[in-house]
């Protein structure tokens, strides 16, 4: 039975930064040959990054993905790496983009796989299947491919796949199974969302079982915007056992040694396989050999619910504050468990001594909340600041008739004020900490506390808010560690504090009602009756429907924050602004 050794590079890459992204691949491919590893295989886009939305128009962003391609393969070779078979993931076209007039059947961007060797591109395969549902737009940007890869080496037919064509049946992967494939390569970038590695392993056994092979799967890392991935790139034999698996969010290389089917010599050479056409070619000959100690990779153990979150919520931030170039944040901390979480989580991210926390109290915020704000402080270590904030309230009261709900929502545009200016004068982004039951409901103030630049908990319920601070806390414990969140912080009844003695619950539910409402609504879609019948009040679920349908336009202005369920509001959930449809009203 032949033997290969293969890696799998479980990196992060970042949009539009094709050197940067190359010298990746170079550096892994390196640490791969250096474990030994003949076959190298890295996420889906990689060297343009992942999703890059409309640059995909752009022949100029086409041009120089093209371009690091072709200069990454001569690149590996003068490293002395040109015996390593190298996959990677690019953006390709073969025609223009999908623009009316000027489209031609059948050609245009491709998301696009490459196997590298010797120096040059040995050949390439266009994604298949093309995600277009939840937060993918594939339909919009790219031309599906219809030919299937077979590369034949070390005496194994290798089929070459992307991201979704593994999701969907009877595609590339019944084609390979046709083909008599010994192994099936397929780069992804798949974004996190709760549970999805408990999707993923059931999966890639299906897969593995209808291609008849062998399937190894890699998956990139880190954050893009409001996509998080997660990795989870693992190593399935065709009868489902699973040989290898990658820890979630961390950068990883997985190496293994894997015994698969001798090729058979008289398989044709192309052949239509039904849903694709297959073309076969073969490397062996120049393949490096393989290496004589053997690679024990293991099975990265699984970790909770909200480990997995948390770790989740600081990949995103951590990435969208590197990659854009900031180096610091700022946030109010007003004592309670919103600010707490998103202050731990930013210390989490970036370390305590980058976190600017300012505690802005007006004349109706009460002691503990400044007491529990300087509390967090004391405990992370960030660097803490008061900025009164009733003077320059006072000031436009002085000069403006405001009463009720303007003078409330003035408190919090004050707050937002001084953010922006500490942000502007002293360069750290906003994090603003509405959680996804505020967003849902519109219950923030526009311009006001929904100011800032991110927001890592803007797919949290309230309800998991509370159970994210608990386990931070219940880990850092267990670990001999502070524990960063204040217990009042996390006991005490939420306030907006914006008048006196004020309390969430003054103008909500409970949140554990209000929230099995919004994740029915949200989540899952289901309609107003649809809802009672799961034994809601009919009368509050009138009332939370029109909340969470009038507040559309906040939502639309809010700033963005990583996805973490199956329905995070923004791309996951598109709805009009301007919008006469009542639940239950026809
Ligand atoms: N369809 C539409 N398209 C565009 N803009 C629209 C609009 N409808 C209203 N607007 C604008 O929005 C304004 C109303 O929104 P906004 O000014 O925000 O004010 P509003 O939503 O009326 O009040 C804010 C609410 O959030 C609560 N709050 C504030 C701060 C923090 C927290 C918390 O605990 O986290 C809670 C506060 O107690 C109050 O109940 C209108 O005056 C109008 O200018
Ligand atoms: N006194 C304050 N000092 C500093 N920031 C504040 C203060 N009050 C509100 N904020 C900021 O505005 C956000 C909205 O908080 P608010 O207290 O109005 O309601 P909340 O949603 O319950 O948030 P939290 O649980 O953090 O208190 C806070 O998370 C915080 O960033
Ligand atoms: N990039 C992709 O094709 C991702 C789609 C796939 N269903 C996933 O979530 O993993």
């Amino acid at each position: 039975m032949p033997q290969l050794r293969i890696a799998l590079a479980q990196v992060d890459s970042t949009v539009g930064d094709f050197p940067g992204n190359a010298a990746i691949v170079r550096d892994h491919t390196r640490k791969a040959a250096d474990a030994g590893a003949q076959l190298v295989a890295f996420p889906e886009m990689m060297l343009s990054g992942y999703p890059v939305e409309d640059l995909v128009f752009r022949e100029s962003f086409v041009a120089a993905s093209k371009n690091t391609l072709d200069r990454l393969a001569a690149d590996l070779a003068a490293d002395g790496l040109g015996e390593v078979a190298v996959v990677v993931g690019y953006l390709d076209a073969d025609g223009p983009a999908r623009l009316g007039a000027d489209a031609v059947p059948d050609r245009g961007p491709r998301d696009a796989l490459a196997l590298l060797h010797g120096g040059r591109v040995v050949t390439t395969y266009f994604k298949h299947h093309l995600p277009n549902y939840g937060v993918f737009d594939e339909d919009r940007y790219f031309v599906p491919g219809d030919t299937l890869r077979i590369v034949r080496m070390a005496g194994v037919d290798v089929a070459l796949t992307v991201c979704e064509d593994i999701w969907q049946p009877g595609g590339p992967f019944a084609v390979a199974g046709r083909a008599g494939v010994g192994l099936v390569v397929n780069i992804n970038a798949s974004p996190y969302e709760r549970n999805k590695d408990d999707v993923r392993l059931p999966l890639v056994q299906r897969r593995a079982a209808e291609a008849g092979a062998t399937v190894a799967y890699v998956n990139m890392i880190g954050g893009q915007d409001e996509l998080v991935f997660d990795g989870d790139s693992m190593v399935v034999a065709a009868d489902g056992t699973l040989l290898a698996r990658s820890p979630q969010f961390d950068e990883h290389l997985l190496v293994i040694d894997l015994d698969l089917p001798e090729a058979d010599p008289a398989a044709a050479d192309s052949f239509d396989g039904g849903e694709m056409r297959v073309e076969r070619l073969r490397l062996d000959g120049d393949l490096r050999a393989p290496s004589t100690e053997s690679a024990a990779p293991g099975v990265a153990e699984r970790v909770g619910d909200e480990a997995e979150v948390w770790r989740a919520l600081v990949l995103g931030l951590r990435d969208y504050v590197r990659k854009n170039g900031f180096r610091s944040v700022v946030l109010g901390l007003s004592g309670g468990i919103d600010s707490s979480v998103v202050a731990a989580i930013a210390c989490d991210a970036i370390g305590a001594e980058n976190v600017v926390g300012v505690s802005l109290p007006s004349g109706h915020s009460s002691e503990h909340s400044r007491d529990d704000a300087a509390e967090l402080a004391k405990r992370t270590g960030l660097d803490y600041r008061i900025e009164p904030i009733q003077p320059m309230v006072d000031a436009f009261l002085s000069n403006m008739s405001l009463s009720g709900v303007a003078v409330e929502n003035l408190q919090a545009r004050v707050r937002g004020i001084i953010l922006m200016a500490l942000s502007n004068q002293e360069g750290h982004l906003v994090l603003t900490t509405g959680n996804k039951s505020e967003l849902a409901v519109g219950y923030s103030t526009l311009y006001g506390d929904s100011v800032g630049g991110f927001n890592p908990i803007k797919d949290v319920w309230k309800t998991l808010v509370w159970r994210l601070a608990e386990w931070r806390n219940a880990d850092a414990a267990r670990r001999g560690e502070t524990p960063p969140i204040p217990e009042n912080s996390i006991t005490k009844p939420p306030s907006a504090e914006l008048r006196p003695g004020q309390l969430d619950t003054d103008s909500l539910p409970d949140y554990a009602v209000l929230d099995a409402i919004l994740v029915g609504y949200i989540d899952r879609d289901l309609g107003r009756d649809e809802l009672i019948a799961a034994g809601h009040d009919p009368a509050l679920v009138d009332r939370v429907l029109r909340m969470v349908d009038l507040a559309e336009y906040k939502r639309r202005q809010a700033a963005p924050g990583p996805k973490i369920s199956i329905k995070a509001f923004g791309r996951d959930r598109r709805l009009p602004i301007t919008n006469r449809f009542r639940e239950g009203a026809v």
